[in-house]
């Protein structure tokens, strides 16, 4: 395969730059040419495709967000939207592609492929709520930024006394939480794998105020509730003095960790070399920091499982 294309779709995630810009300088070394399509499927229906170059990737490994540009588009959940996506991939003579997004991308990279368009996917989503994967794009990035909210949040806590709901992204997937709460020192974790009631988390604080905790934080998954609410429920539960803070699109934006970075890195160049061989229909994913692709039907048949392990040890943490 001589000539591949790039896209980034739903939800941005940071590292999906980095990603780009190493799709872009493999083929380049490898001597294949590379296509950006803007703005996701839409792009891709309406022929916003533009040639790549090294030098069109410069200066963009430190940045979030993507610089294709991202979206939602519904159209291509359609039969139409998808023969003129492959309309425009065939004018320009693109012989595979690549999408950086999360399951619903996948859905319309699987969807590519069976109509002949050997497509591979890299996982570009805060969330991390893919399930052959153990980590995905971006989220290393959302969790530190969470933490270091936490951090700033905890030291005018801790000053007033008070308890605080820290609400971070994850409708249906309480890893950011999970992962913040425990890097950040929090005193309950609540996650949509795990429903708790507010009885529960009202008795956890209390005792913990009991054990002479002055403070606590609570990290939410916005999944598992709304922070103004639960804030509202705790107070009256507890009689402590609570605050929300909603984190919302801050911990999908800025500069994109090492970690991310790299593994952005190693995904597209995994992806690039499956495509250079002809073989579409994958999902790149990591495992105990190993790269590997999976077939795309068979990787989202997979199903989540919740690190209960990792859940147990907040709970003992927080003693
Ligand atoms: N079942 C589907 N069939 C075709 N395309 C889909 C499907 N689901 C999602 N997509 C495409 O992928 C885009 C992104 O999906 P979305 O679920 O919003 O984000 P993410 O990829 O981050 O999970 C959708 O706007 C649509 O263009
Ligand atoms: O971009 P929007 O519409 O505000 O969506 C917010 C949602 O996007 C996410 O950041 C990422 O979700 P996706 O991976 O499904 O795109 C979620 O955590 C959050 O609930
Ligand atoms: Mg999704």
């Amino acid at each position: 395969m001589k000539k591949i294309a790039v896209l980034t779709s739903g939800g941005d995630a940071p590292g999906m730059n980095a990603a780009i810009r190493a799709v872009v300088r493999i083929a380049d070394y490898h001597g294949m040419e590379v296509y950006g399509v803007s703005r996701g499927y839409n792009g891709l229906i309406n022929g916003q495709i533009e040639k790549m170059t090294p030098r069109s990737v410069a200066d963009i490994i430190q940045r979030g967000g993507t610089i294709l540009k991202t979206a939602r588009c519904e159209e291509f959940k359609t039969e139409e939207g998808r023969a003129k996506a492959v309309e425009q991939i065939q004018k320009y003579g693109i012989e595979g592609v690549i999408v950086c997004g999360g399951d619903g991308s996948f859905r319309g990279a699987q969807l590519l492929s069976r109509l002949g368009i050997p497509t591979v996917g890299l996982p570009g989503t805060i969330d991390n709520d893919l399930a052959y994967t153990e980590y995905t794009l971006g989220f290393d990035t959302a969790v530190n930024t969470a933490v270091s909210a936490i951090n700033n949040i905890r030291d005018t806590m801790t000053s007033h006394e008070r308890v605080s709901v820290v609400e971070v992204m994850g409708r249906r997937c309480g890893d950011i939480a999970l992962y913040a709460g425990i890097a950040g020192g929090a005193e309950v974790i609540m996650v949509p794998e795990i429903p708790v009631s507010i009885d529960y988390i009202c008795q956890r604080l209390l005792a913990g105020k009991e054990r002479g905790k002055l403070s606590s934080i609570i990290v939410l998954a916005e999944g598992a509730g709304h922070g103004e609410e639960i804030s509202e429920l705790v107070e009256k539960g507890t009689g402590l003095e609570t605050r929300p803070v909603v984190l919302g699109h801050v911990q999908r934006g800025g500069t994109p960790t090492c970690r991310d970075r790299i593994l952005a890195s190693r995904m597209s160049a995994h992806a690039v070399k499956l495509l250079s061989k002809g073989v579409g229909n994958r999902l790149v994913g990591v495992k105990g920091e190993k790269i590997f692709d999976m077939d795309i039907d068979e990787a989202l048949a997979q199903k989540r499982t919740f690190s209960k392990e990792l859940y147990d040890l907040a709970i003992e943490l927080a003693n």
